[in-house]
């Protein structure tokens, strides 16, 4: 890309958000500042539904790597800006192209799309004076105006013309932050994290709360949950996580003689406590990385009877999520390594033989009325650590591609 000078960055469904617009744009345009702070060279213009970085010779594919994860970003267009003049464009068009692999086989075309309408030249006569003297550069290079492999793309702006023939697919979703905060529960699996990931990519401000039932869970497993956060923090800035103890609540669940309900009143006094900890820090909802029927407690009528002791929202983005598309978004978001490690989760510890698939309510509700629930769920709201993770360094996990399908 030795000939690309700027990316221009294209917003994706902000654009639908008619009064939100202006704000979502600056929320962006913030984001992007943020993650482009170790590339002090490049330099960040803001303009209606779009942004332009001019890479002020930084890589133009670091920057491409960390601008990617940017929500809010729907594509990135690596251009060569010129003036708005025909041999400038000319110019940058025949060096745009040399930059690609050109055999017999290489078909093209040109797309002009002129903004400026004072622009001496009409889009039609466009495509052919650049064209020709393209071709003439090339000459193995055929023109295929249905399905080129190269499309080299002017557009025509009053004061720039922009010649690309990349459309980069980025994160898109909404800006950071911009559709309220959600408490999202997170276990030390695969899933949640990829829930918590997911959630920030619809514009939820998120923070995480993990119950750890230490001694029967390790100072390794809180770690790994502690690592787990500050890979989302790489895509946040900053995450909030809460560790509750959950010792306590667990060990009066053992000694109900309910084994086969133990995971039901599990989640559903992580529900009580984590609907608490959302009213102390205002957050509207409960995020979870529950995927249907994946386990006993991931059934229909488990997940009904659990989420009966909340009031509020439960948003489960990987409902319908099949485990290897989970496992492969995990790898994507760079969670994957972690979530693997072999530390214990305090559900796993407590998991039964056979724990039901059809959780009878009447029943809950009655043993949980026996162990008086109430002072031990407050204790744990009260001793829980509060940590606030920063992102290690920004984006750095993510370095791999973004997979256009999963959008
Ligand atoms: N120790 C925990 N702390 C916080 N949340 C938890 C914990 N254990 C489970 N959860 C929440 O309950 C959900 C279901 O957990 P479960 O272990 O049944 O399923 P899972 O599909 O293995 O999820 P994960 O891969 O996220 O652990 C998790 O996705 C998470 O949101």
């Amino acid at each position: 890309m030795q000939n690309i000078d700027r990316l221009i960055l294209r917003l994706g469904e902000i654009t639908l958000k008619g009064k939100n617009r202006s704000r979502f744009e600056k929320t962006i345009s913030e984001h992007v500042r943020a993650v482009l702070r170790p590339y002090p060279k490049a330099h960040v213009r803001r303009e209606y539904g779009r942004m332009y970085v001019e890479t002020g010779g930084e890589s133009v594919e670091a920057l491409i790597q960390v601008l990617k994860n940017v929500f809010g970003i729907m594509d990135i267009i690596p251009v060569k800006q010129t003036l708005p003049q025909l041999d400038e464009i000319i110019a940058a068009a025949v060096e745009l192209i040399g930059e690609q692999q050109i055999d017999q086989l290489t078909t093209f075309k040109v797309s002009v799309k002129r903004v400026w309408k004072e622009f001496p030249h009409s889009s039609q006569d466009m495509n052919h004076l650049v064209g020709s003297p393209v071709l003439r550069a090339y000459p193995l290079l055929k023109v295929d105006v249905r399905q080129p492999q190269i499309e080299l793309r002017v557009e025509i702006r009053d004061g720039a013309a922009y010649i690309y023939s990349e459309l980069i697919p980025a994160v898109g979703g909404f800006p950071r932050g911009s559709n309220g905060k959600a408490m999202l529960l997170l276990s030390g699996g695969i899933d949640s994290p990829v829930a918590g990931w997911q959630s920030m990519r619809r514009g939820l401000e998120v923070e995480c709360i993990h119950f750890h039932s230490y001694p029967f869970t390790s100072e390794r497993a809180k770690e790994k949950v502690v690592d787990l956060t500050r890979v989302l923090a790489g895509y946040a800035g900053v995450v909030k996580l809460h560790v509750v103890p959950f010792t306590e609540i667990q060990t009066a669940f053992t000694t109900t003689g309910q084994d086969n309900l133990m995971i039901t009143l599990m989640r559903r006094a992580m529900l009580r406590i984590a609907t608490r900890i959302a009213e102390q820090q205002k957050g509207l909802a409960l995020i979870t990385g529950e995927s249907l029927g994946q386990v006993a407690s991931q059934t229909l009528s488990s997940m009904n009877a659990i989420e009966r002791a909340t009031e509020l929202p439960i948003l489960r983005p990987l409902v319908m999520t099949g485990k290897d598309e989970i496992i492969q978004i995990a790898k994507e978001i760079g969670t994957y390594d972690l979530s693997i490690l072999p530390y214990e989760d305090c559900c796993t510890l407590f998991i039964p033989k056979s724990p039901t698939t059809n959780p009878n309510l009447r029943i809950i509700e009655k043993v949980e009325s026996f162990l008086e629930l109430t002072p031990m769920i407050e204790r744990a709201v009260e001793q829980t650590e509060v940590l606030t993770i920063e992102a290690g360094s920004p984006l750095q996990l993510a370095s791999t591609a973004i997979n256009e399908d999963w959008f």
